[in-house]
């Protein structure tokens, strides 16, 4: 069995950036991954400007109790004059400082009477001047190529009047589930059989990361159901994962029919719990995960397996999100023989500390462990973990994104 770490480097290295990018408007950036590095058209802010509604003064011609005579009146998005010696000019927050200027006077700070103004509590030299370039400097790199752009990169992208992008394309990805004792939701449940709860799953973890499903088909236990639908994926997609039938049972057909499709195993079978049976293979250029059948199985082998390929195919730069820590609050003591990964709650202790608490069902089946866990923790291998020993955590906010 292949150690889990080198099994995540080598999925997470099973593919590569698509080979040419397209335009995107910014009004559709969201969840799109740039494939072009963003260079600051302009300084941010373009000029400096006052961070408060004031007076614009020259600091020397502050003391205390002296009247300045207000120049001007001016407003956002109005160009001001240039500041005379010994008078002041009233602005608001976001106003261009005028020339002669270099400190503003927050208007709770002064009295204005009869068009003049008295400070009344002494200024600091600069204050609430936001200067020219401070945020950004034009012809800086502000967003990198392989950034999925969400809010921040969308106002970045705005500030620099920037209004069309290049991105790479979205990826798109086909699902295949199997097994004769599967029943579509919507459909009547009969004996001996089950809801297919893994089509669904795999497919919002697969929108979740901003990736398109655009199949997602089930088969008998047949060579030829499977190969069928694995003609159609192979055609349509960038990405085929397959659920079920890959493990030592008489029906498990999932990676005979894809050797028999010319498909080149790569590897098959991973030192982790849940998750042990599953293969990465290589069909007409197109890597294949065959995910474990056990609901759970399949969804923490796409936390921690799948989403790198998928971050990876989507040309984003970083493919391998953070893992955390925790302290583990169990009553049990684990001594595993494979890397187990326990459906955890992460909550503060009263220090701040993350506690890491499991779910009191662990078993690779149990469908009501995935919408209550926030994360994975991470028992190692030989080793005796037991209360408040510190683990590594997978976050889902990060490893399903
Ligand atoms: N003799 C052995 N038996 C098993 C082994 C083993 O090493 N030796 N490994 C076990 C482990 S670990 C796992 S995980 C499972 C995975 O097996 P498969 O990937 O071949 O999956 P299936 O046998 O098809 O199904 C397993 C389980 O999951 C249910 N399932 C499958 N697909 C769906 C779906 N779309 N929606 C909901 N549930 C699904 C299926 O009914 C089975 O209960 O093998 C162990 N056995
Ligand atoms: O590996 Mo299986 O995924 O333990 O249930």
């Amino acid at each position: 069995m292949l150690d889990f770490d080198e099994a995540q480097r080598r999925l997470s290295e099973a593919g590569s950036a698509p080979a040419s990018a397209q335009t995107c408007a910014l009004s559709a950036t969201f969840g799109r991954v740039l494939a072009q590095d963003i260079v600051a058209r302009v300084d941010l802010p373009p000029a400096d400007n006052s961070a408060m509604d004031g007076y614009a003064i020259r600091y020397a011609d502050y003391a205390p109790g002296k009247a300045l005579p207000i120049q001007q009146r001016c407003f956002a998005g109005e160009s001001p004059q240039a500041l005379k010696p010994g008078q002041t000019i009233r602005l608001f927050t976001g106003c261009v400082m005028p020339e002669g200027a270099d400190t503003v006077v927050m208007q709770e700070d002064t009295l204005e009477q009869d068009n003049t103004l008295t400070i009344t509590t002494p200024p600091a030299q600069g204050a609430h001047v936001r200067l020219r370039g401070e945020d950004v400097e034009q012809d800086q790199v502000v967003l990198s190529a392989g950034t999925v752009v969400r809010a921040p990169e969308m106002a970045m992208l705005a500030s620099q009047g920037i209004h069309k992008v290049q991105v790479w394309p979205r990826l798109r990805i086909g699902i295949l589930t199997t097994g004769d004792e599967l029943v579509a939701p919507g459909q009547p449940l009969g004996p001996a059989q089950i809801y297919n709860s893994n089509g669904a799953m795999l497919a919002g973890l697969v929108q979740h990361m901003g990736a398109d499903v655009v199949h997602t088909l089930h088969a008998a236990d047949t060579h030829e159901a499977i190969e069928a639908a694995f003609q159609t994926l192979l055609e349509d997609c960038d990405l085929v994962l397959t659920v079920g039938g890959v493990s030592v049972g008489e029906k498990d057909l999932v990676k005979p029919t894809l050797e028999l499709l010319g498909g080149k195993l790569d590897l098959w079978k991973v030192c982790m719990k849940p998750g042990k049976p599953v293969a990465l293979a290589t069909a007409r250029n197109k890597p294949v995960v065959c995910l474990p059948g056990n609901p759970v199985s399949a969804f923490v082998v796409f936390a921690l397996l799948v989403s790198p390929l998928v971050r990876r195919l989507q040309g984003r730069a970083n493919v391998l999100p953070p893992v955390g820590y925790g302290r583990l609050r169990t009553h049990s003591q684990f001594h595993e023989t494979r890397e187990e990964f326990l459906r955890v709650q992460c909550k503060p202790n009263a220090k701040g500390m993350p506690v890491l608490v499991p779910y009191a069902l662990q078993g690779s089946a149990i469908i009501s462990a995935l919408p209550w866990a926030s994360g994975l923790a991470r028992i190692p291998v030989n080793t005796v973990v037991g209360d408040d020993d510190i683990v590594a955590y997978y976050d889902f906010a990060h490893w399903l994104s």
